[in-house]
């Protein structure tokens, strides 16, 4: 197994600090990175106002001239006063520059923080999942961390866990937290599918299948695969609308049940068993259940696939921050006792299920890893 890598936020080296930091002999730039840290919430609304009324588009368009805030706020049709607060706001979080600081009329250009906050797809879907599924919800953080439950849920319905509700989520909410989960398995799935059926497994078990996205890819790489979905009810449901629209109802099948209730057997006889950004949404002690219950629907010599996201496994600094950020929204949204886990924690529930890893493979899509694991 690799070592955590080094440039992760909270890796050994980032925090080596030998005695404890003061304020007062903090530099200039870390008591500007706790200003952003304070006034994140305020900020993270008028940059998506300012990509959201065009404001950032009404740049990108006038670059490199620019535009003066009378001008934005007409293209915009907004209020030259919203024009100007919003612009002034997105000076302050480098989104956008102004041509001469004695002249707050403008022009102003997008920088190029602006241009990656407009058109970078990955802040797209992160941005989006952050205001339309997470950002009410978090207010309730405090209350999910002391009651070890998603009290922030309580924004959308009186759900147990997000699982429950996801087909009854308002649309816009549905979609950025549909999008937000396909962004990051679309990036893994064409890697992943070469050494899924490098065994050529005849059945395959997709535990948390969701919609069948999965699925559909593994039927369309192999003629001869046939896969089962486990997940709740209302997945399932589009699951199988999925599917037939796609003419592959007739070897892609479903099996609705609750995952947690042990006394719902999984069924059995498959080649390979895949577990794919699913095991994040449990605590450990029910990932080690599910794990021991897939192990069991294996035929001898089966192999049981865990794809997943570590933030220790992560390349950049940036795609850690991620992860760590999105275990907040398994705390207050999803169900108040999950996260994105350190590969180790992971790794060490695959041992108490009774399984070892066979392959370990980083770097898969935007930030996935992979194990393939077998019965000891
Ligand atoms: C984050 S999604 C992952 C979906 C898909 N495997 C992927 O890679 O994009 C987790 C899935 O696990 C399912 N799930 C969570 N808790 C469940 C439970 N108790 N019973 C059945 N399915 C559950 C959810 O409905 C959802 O489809």
């Amino acid at each position: 197994m690799q070592d955590p890598v080094k440039t992760a936020p909270g890796a050994p080296g980032a925090l080596a600090a030998p005695t404890a930091p003061t304020a007062s002999s903090a530099p200039r730039e870390l008591r500007f990175e706790a200003q952003r840290i304070a006034f994140g919430p305020m900020m993270f609304h008028a940059a998506m106002l300012l990509r959201d009324l065009g404001l950032l588009a009404a740049l990108k368009a006038a670059h490199p001239t620019g535009l003066t805030a009378s001008a934005v706020a007409a293209k915009a049709g907004i209020s030259a006063y919203g024009a100007r607060v919003l612009l002034e706001a997105g000076l302050g979080m480098d989104l956008v520059h102004l041509a001469a600081l004695e002249d707050p009329e403008g022009p102003y250009r997008l920088a190029p923080l602006g241009a990656v906050f407009l058109q970078d797809p990955m802040t797209r879907a992160n941005a989006d999942f952050v205001r339309d599924v997470c950002y009410r919800g978090m207010a309730d953080l405090g209350a999910s961390i002391r009651e070890a439950r998603p009290a922030g849920l309580e924004a959308f319905g009186a759900w147990p866990t997000i699982y429950e509700g996801l087909s009854q989520l308002p649309p816009k909410v549905q979609e950025s937290w549909f999008r937000f989960d396909h962004y990051y398995s679309d990036s893994a799935f064409p890697a992943v599918l070469p050494l899924v059926f490098r065994a050529r497994p005849r059945r395959l078990l997709d535990v948390g299948g969701n919609t069948g996205r999965f699925a559909l890819q593994c039927v369309r790489h192999d003629p001869d695969v046939q896969v089962t979905l486990l997940d709740l009810p209302g997945q399932l449901a589009k699951a199988a609308e999925n599917v037939a629209a796609a003419g592959f109802s007739g070897r892609i099948g479903g099996h609705p049940l609750d995952l947690l209730d042990a006394t719902q057997p999984f069924p059995g006889g498959f080649d390979a068993v895949w577990m794919s950004q699913f095991l994040c949404c449990f605590p450990e002690e029910d990932i080690v259940h599910l794990l021991r219950r897939g192990a069991a629907a294996l035929n001898a010599g089966g192999s049981l696939y865990v794809l997943d996201t570590y933030w220790d496994r992560q390349k950049t600094p940036a795609a850690a921050y991620c992860l760590q950020a999105t275990s907040l929204y398994f705390t207050a949204l999803a169900n108040g006792t999950s996260r994105m886990y350190h590969s180790r924690d992971l790794l060490r529930c695959v041992d108490a299920a009774g399984l070892v890893v066979e392959e370990d493979v980083d770097g898969l899509g935007i930030s996935h890893t992979l194990f393939r694991c077998r019965v000891r």
